[in-house]
């Protein structure tokens, strides 16, 4: 990087800041909080991807970036613009398999969130849907139900919909965690290859080691209870081809020791 590099890079404007953000439940009996002034700037075409166990308030993060948790504490901006409510330019993709709408197809589920909110003109609807659908593979099925597509699939229409509304950021919350360990990985490289084609911009969350290096190109790793950053690690060097390599290796082990200590390697 030479001196230039280094002056744009700091008058680069993050698509998404979230600035000191607080994040709390309150139950009958206790206010739980879950993410403690969390703070990180991502960048258009970031795959970046937020790394934590169980309980450390990655999906809470999530739902606030959508916009449906306001902080207690910060903010979260979209393009400088703070985030208040849910918007069409932030869409999720969920782990639970039946996020799609049962009794309608594939094409139909794909079409629902333009009609929903009246992206696009309705002229555009169906070649959009048709198109998103053919990206994720699942042309031949664009006239079947959720009921008859396997978990990989369906995941592939859930990502095909939020992408055909061309949002802004993918807000992604551990959507391949459900799946069989085959499809799991079928899934991440059909998802960096989606990427590669069209550059979108996402913010994945994971509790696995080696899907966030495998996926990110920026991971933030987060302390449990409540949520903090300990730290912002470039991934961009490392691919799946490389996931045997002493280097790879190494970094997880990095990354594993920062989340657990040094008290075993088993996770992630
Ligand atoms: N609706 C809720 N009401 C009260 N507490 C909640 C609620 N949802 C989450 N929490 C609590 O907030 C904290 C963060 O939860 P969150 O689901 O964001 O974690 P996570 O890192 O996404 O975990 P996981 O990987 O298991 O999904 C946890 O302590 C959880 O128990």
């Amino acid at each position: 990087m030479d001196q230039s590099d280094v002056s744009l890079a700091g008058l680069r404007e993050p698509l998404l800041a979230v600035d000191g953000v607080t994040l709390q439940y309150a139950t009958r009996e206790q206010i739980v909080t879950a993410t403690h002034r969390v703070s990180f700037d991502m960048f258009e075409r970031d795959r970046f991807v937020l790394l934590g166990p169980s309980g450390c308030g990655k999906s809470t993060l999530l739902k606030s970036i959508g916009g449906f948790l306001k902080p207690v504490e910060g903010e979260v901006r979209l393009n400088g613009k703070r985030v208040s409510a849910p918007g069409a330019d932030r869409m999720i993709v969920f782990q639970e398999f039946d996020q799609l709408l049962p009794w309608q197809t594939v094409l139909e589920n794909v079409i629902f969130p333009m009609r929903a909110t009246g992206r696009f003109p309705r002229s555009e609807w169906a070649d959009r849907a048709a198109a998103a659908v053919a990206k994720v593979g699942l042309s031949k099925f664009a006239d079947a139900f959720p009921h008859t597509l396997s978990g990989g699939m369906k995941q592939r229409v859930a990502i095909g919909r939020a992408l055909a509304m061309e949002p802004q950021v993918l807000l992604m919350d551990e959507p391949f965690a459900a799946l069989d360990a085959l499809t799991r990985r079928r899934m991440q490289q059909e998802l960096l290859d989606l990427w590669a084609e069209i550059q979108f911009s996402m913010v994945f969350v994971t509790h696995s080691i080696q899907e966030a290096i495998i996926l990110a190109n920026r991971i933030v790793v987060m302390t449990p209870h409540p949520g903090q950053i300990i730290a912002e690690l470039d991934a961009t060097d490392f691919n799946y081809d490389q996931s045997g390599s002493d280097e790879f290796v190494a970094f997880q082990q990095k990354i594993n020791d920062m989340l657990f200590g040094h008290e075993d390697t088993a996770h992630g």
